[in-house]
């Protein structure tokens, strides 16, 4: 069996091509990537103004699906498309626009000759739920399992699931399995599901605007009249255009009357006051619950190993502190070193693009803070948290997709039993 999903980022689109033995040859059932194909250009969300090009930029990857997919498959493969946060702003935005885009990703979508399933937003629990899915069915983080799907076995035998952070450019998931939580604290936060005959019930929490690029708007926005920007290197600059900083609904009550067209950004590398900025977009001053993360939002004592992945990993990587075991506060050192080193130095590494580059300073800067400040994390349980490479959520919402509605049965994921 094949099923092919398409997962539409804030920043990317992918096509995923998964493959299951069928039931009658069924060894293991488990479900393998077979392929996947990125889609050229940015997310689809950035086509808001041409939607005719969010489908016709989907053309090749789909092209290479009817490909890998053998001929005789097409016709009974599912083919789905999930759209996370940057779409759920621009819906916000322009909902016409959002429409739009899904008309033209359709009929692009329906030329071709799978089973079409529908395009859709996926809600902020869905995408928390997905990427909780999908770390527990890895195989990297089960040395243990003989199987990996095994640790779906493991609530009523005792194992420990391991919770999921996931950082997009436009919004950040955290979700995880909590002894103190039944979900009757704040049931928003709640996810229930049945998954290999074990009922689980998830925290997940989804902070729209609190992806890094929409976290790097916020820290620009509030210093567009200064001089220095802390969390870019000393020697940076560049010319930012004010309607394209504050084009998005995460900052655009915050645009300053009478803003000139541009303004300079210029570096001076300093991690301590980077944090300071980092911190400021978060609220911590009410919290109507028994214990909260951040901006008012419930969230239970954190509980056991977490993975953590998509840009996480991405900036972690790149910072070469993707190792837990490193002290908080060596690794503290270490990054303000890094937000230290002149631009100069910094710009002559080749192959990772300039843009990303300017910003791994701030990036490495928020995403200790989130998840210290934000999520309370401390010395001691930050070396809970592994770093992964590969997860793509596409992987669960292929199966989630089938069951509009929460609380999801997964009974019937497709894997051993
Ligand atoms: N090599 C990289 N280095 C740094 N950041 C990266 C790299 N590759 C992707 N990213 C960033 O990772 C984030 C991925 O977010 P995405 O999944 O598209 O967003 P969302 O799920 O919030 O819609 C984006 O901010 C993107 O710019």
């Amino acid at each position: 069996n094949y099923g092919i999903v398409l997962d539409a980022g804030s920043s990317h689109t992918a096509l995923y091509i998964y493959a299951w033995p069928a039931e009658k040859d069924n060894n293991t059932g488990r479900v393998e990537q077979t392929h996947s194909c990125k889609v050229k250009g940015k997310g689809i969300s950035s086509y808001a103004s041409q939607p005719w090009k969010a489908g016709e930029s989907l053309t090749l990857c789909m092209q290479e699906a009817e490909q890998k997919v053998p001929n005789k498959r097409h016709h009974e493969t599912p083919l789905y498309l999930g759209a996370t946060a940057g779409m759920r702003l621009l819906n916000m935005e322009n909902s016409s626009a959002s429409d739009k885009v899904f008309q033209a990703v359709e009929k692009a979508l329906q030329k071709f000759p799978f089973s079409y399933q529908g395009a859709r937003i996926l809600s902020g629990q869905e995408e928390g739920a997905f990427g909780w899915v999908t770390v527990n069915y890895l195989d990297d983080l089960c040395s243990c399992c003989v199987l990996t799907s095994m640790r779906f076995l493991s609530p009523s035998q005792g194992l420990e699931t391991t919770g999921a952070l996931d950082l997009g450019g436009a919004s950040t998931q955290i979700s995880f399995v909590s002894d103190n939580y039944d979900g009757s604290e704040s049931p928003s936060n709640s996810v229930t599901f049945r998954l290999y005959g074990n009922d689980y019930n998830l925290y997940t929490h989804s902070f729209l605007c609190y992806g890094k690029d929409q976290v790097l708007r916020l820290a620009l926005a509030q210093q567009t009249q200064v001089n220095f920007h802390p969390c870019f290197h000393p020697g940076y600059t560049e010319i930012k255009n004010y309607s394209v900083l504050y084009d998005s609904p995460c900052v655009s009550g915050r645009k300053p009357q009478g803003a000139p067209e541009n303004f300079t950004l210029r570096g001076n590398g300093s991690f301590g006051q980077c944090q300071e900025i980092v911190k400021s977009v978060f609220n911590f001053t009410s919290c109507k619950y028994s214990q909260c993360s951040f901006n008012g939002v419930f969230q239970p004592l954190l509980q056991g190993p977490f993975g953590a992945f998509s840009a996480y990993y991405f900036v972690m990587n790149f910072l070469n502190l993707t190792d837990t075991s490193i002290p908080l506060d060596t690794v503290k050192d270490k990054l303000a070193r890094y937000c230290a080193t002149p631009w100069d130095e910094i710009k002559l590494h080749t192959g990772v693009k300039l843009s990303y580059l300017a910003e791994y300073c701030f990036s490495g800067t928020y995403i200790l803070t989130l998840l210290t400040e934000g999520y309370n994390f401390t010395s001691e349980s930050y070396s809970n948290i592994k770093f992964i490479k590969k997860v793509s959520r596409s992987y669960a919402t292929l199966f989630l997709l089938h069951t509009p509605q929460m609380p999801h049965d997964l009974s019937s994921f497709p894997v051993d039993h």
